[in-house]
């Protein structure tokens, strides 16, 4: 017997649907539709009001508006340009219509004495009013009204608005529309049911404007919304209990190694430190690997909290490896904990691709062997013939700029046991609240929000390009009273041999503007061997002023250093901004930012701008940066493999998301299967990669 319907289900394939060939699936699959269920949850970008009919001498240019007539005259005419224009006659006037772009089965359509509907804006042209490229709906005799809105979704190149609708009200019929959400929670967050909500959105009823639906605060808008944050938190929950059921080695030692470092530390750590260090280290004491980011603003003291946890590894007879994103910012690590941990009898490993291939044999060799329990590197540490058999704990610096895979391998050079390693990740980026809630569900975040005493704020200045010559006096005053500096030349995003060339003619021409001090150049093509004796100099005061590319921007910390100038501080992202402007203010002197920008500036160039003169604290700008650049960016999501949320707004529906977090939570505990539907409606088979 035949099967009552052929309607594709779930996953089916795209092509293969009725009325689905290969080409249609393709352009499908570029709005990510590769099952009927996602199209119930492609929802309209805005909606059309074809409900009421304007007439001609009502409507307004400038306005969109349904006019109905009998055509009276269609042509293609040559001039200007060849279009086609037709003219449409109701009771109360008559309208042209004009197509650059046409069919010849548009002229049928348009066949004078036949009676057309026209949707589109209105607008005051040569011939009076008249719409060009409106939409044409040919009127059969007796033919009602639409009752709903018309929905617009979005769409590509080639896929139009009718298909979209066809396949989108076909999947509305096949397709389960399962409501997950227990009755108790819909009726606290007042929330419709799911088919109701999706019905609603895809064809509202006459009685909802589209003013209502297109802000997206309608009960059924917040519906969807709350499912997709749901679906976020199980799925980045599930991965996290995942990771945690596995074994990791207790490190609980004697504490002796930490106390000794302490011991010897010219400072005492501040209030956020030891509360994070607690944290951490119960983490460790845990037969569970710990996956735990730390937040902390620029200059907040996190090396010290890294070096504290991975002593805590040694104490415990493991070892422990320490990964940062740059040359520079790997090697200042290893020069201060091997500083901190030499007179403890702690030798430190130092892999970098730079390194001599016989240097680095000698360490992989110690490594492999056992005898050095710690390790600092740049992704070197992650290239194969590294082995650390015992390696307990696993740190990443700015997590951000690693890849997933490159995150999950340095955890992996300790799997050769049955133990996986406990994972810390740090990040100079402070991620606000809400954004943490979401991206970051899947890890236990812990913020240094306390800067050690004694920092001076840095003052920040706004100087335009045109006053270059008094900031290179002020330089040159500066270090010759004994301060030192920075010179950041601009960001050139698009070539980089470019950026070269700025960096050295920028280095060329301070050189001879300021014969009496001693100038350095650091830049990414430089040799790294050459890379690090000019950074050690200038670390040892032997520079005064050090021309750099962004190459400094994290993690460099040359206390005496208290005057910077970042040039076309306009084409820096916020981030940025803050984390090279954090390289001063280190030390007790007053220091000092100045931003040169070049005259006219962008409109976001001088929001970005604004922003960093006015705050100080990572968070508030983070807020911000968030704000101009949307979550996606923000992350880094793309890269992170981290699905995206298409509708729901953290800031706006930050009551949405608490909500989220808690129910998703006693699902996965209490009803595994709504869970599993949940994640599977929102994320198919594309949950893409987590977190390492
Ligand atoms: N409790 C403290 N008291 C005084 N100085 C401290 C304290 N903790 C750290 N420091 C010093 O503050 C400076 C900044 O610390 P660190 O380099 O660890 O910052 P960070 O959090 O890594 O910042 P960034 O991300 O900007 O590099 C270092 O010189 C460090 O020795």
């Amino acid at each position: 017997m035949a099967r009552a319907s052929t309607a594709p289900r779930g996953d089916a394939p795209a092509a293969g649907w009725p009325g689905v060939g290969a080409a249609l699936a393709g352009r499908l699959a570029k709005l990510d539709i590769r099952s009927p269920r996602d199209l119930l949850l492609h929802l309209p970008l805005r909606y059309e009001d074809e409900t009421r009919l304007t007439p001609i001498a009502a409507a307004r240019a400038g306005f969109p508006a349904q006019v109905e007539g009998e055509v009276t005259s269609c042509e293609v005419t040559l001039r200007p340009r060849r279009q086609l224009v037709a003219r449409i006659r109701d009771d109360s006037g008559t309208l042209v219509a004009r197509w650059l772009h046409f069919y010849p089965s548009q002229q049928k359509l348009l066949a004078p004495g036949r009676r057309v509907r026209l949707f589109g804006e209105v607008r005051g042209g040569f011939f009076g009013d008249e719409m060009v490229h409106p939409r044409v709906h040919p009127v059969a005799e007796g033919e009602a009204l639409p009752e709903a809105l018309t929905p617009v979704y979005p769409t590509t190149a080639g896929l139009g608005q009718a298909t979209l609708r066809r396949l989108i009200d076909q999947a509305l019929k096949s397709e389960p529309l399962d409501d997950w959400l227990p009755e108790a929670v819909r009726r606290r967050l007042d929330l419709p049911g799911f088919a109701d909500a999706l019905r609603l959105l895809h064809h509202p009823p006459p009685e909802v404007p589209a003013s209502v639906l297109e802000d997206r605060q309608h009960p059924a808008w917040r519906r969807i919304k709350f499912e997709e944050l749901l679906a976020q938190q199980i799925s980045l929950r599930r991965a996290y209990l995942a990771r945690r059921a596995k074994t990791a080695p207790v490190l609980a030692g004697s504490g002796r190694l930490a106390q000794a470092l302490l011991a010897g530390l010219p400072f005492a750590l501040t209030g956020a430190q030891r509360r994070v260090v607690a944290e951490i280290g119960a983490d460790l004491a845990q037969p569970h690997p710990m996956q735990r980011l730390l937040m902390g603003d620029v200059g907040s003291g996190k090396t010290i909290v890294a070096a504290l946890a991975m002593l805590q590894a040694v104490d415990a007879g493991y070892q422990a490896a320490l990964m940062a994103p740059t040359e520079i910012l790997a090697e200042q690590h290893w020069q201060k904990l091997s500083a901190w941990l030499a007179p403890l009898g702690v030798e430190v490993a130092w892999l970098a691709g730079s390194r001599g291939k016989r240097a680095r044999e000698a360490e992989l060799a110690r490594l492999a062997s056992g005898e050095v329990p710690l390790a600092v590197g740049t992704h070197a540490l992650i290239e194969d013939p590294v082995a650390l058999p015992r390696l307990g704990l696993a740190v990443v610096d700015e997590q951000h700029r690693f890849g997933v895979r490159q995150r999950l391998a340095l955890r992996e050079k300790g799997a050769a046991g049955t133990l996986s390693p406990h994972l810390l990740m740090m990040s100079a980026t402070p991620i606000p609240r809400t954004l943490a809630m979401s991206h970051y569900a899947d890890l236990d975040v812990s913020v240094l929000d306390e800067l050690p005493p004694g920092r001076t704020p840095v003052l920040t200045k706004l100087v335009s390009d045109a006053r270059r010559e008094e900031v290179v006096a002020r330089v040159r005053d500066g270090c010759l009273a004994g301060r030192q500096a920075y010179w950041v030349c601009p960001l050139i995003e698009e070539s980089e041999a470019l950026q070269l060339q700025t960096a050295q003619d920028t280095y060329a021409t301070l050189c001879e503007a300021l014969p009496e001090l001693r100038i350095g150049l650091v830049h990414g093509r430089l040799k790294p061997a050459e890379k690090s004796a000019t950074m050690a100099a200038f670390a040892a005061g032997e520079l005064h002023l050090l021309v750099a590319t962004t190459v400094i921007e994290v993690g460099v910390d040359v206390p005496n250093a208290s005057l910077m100038v970042i040039e076309h501080a306009e084409r820096f992202g916020l981030a940025q901004l803050h984390q090279l402007r954090g390289r001063v203010g280190r030390g007790s002197a007053e220091s000092v930012c100045i931003l040169l920008y070049a005259q006219p500036l962008s409109q976001t160039g001088r929001a970005r701008l604004k922003v960093i003169f006015e705050n100080a604290d990572g968070f508030a700008i983070a807020r911000e940066d968030l704000r101009i650049r949307g979550p996606g960016e923000f992350v880094g999501a793309r890269q992170s493999g981290l699905p995206l949320l298409r509708y729901a707004d953290l800031e706006v529906d930050a009551d949405l998301l608490e909500a989220a977090r808690a129910l998703g939570e006693t699902l996965l505990r209490d009803e595994p299967q709504a869970a599993a539907a949940l994640m599977a409606r929102w994320l198919g088979g594309r949950e893409g990669l987590l977190r390492a």
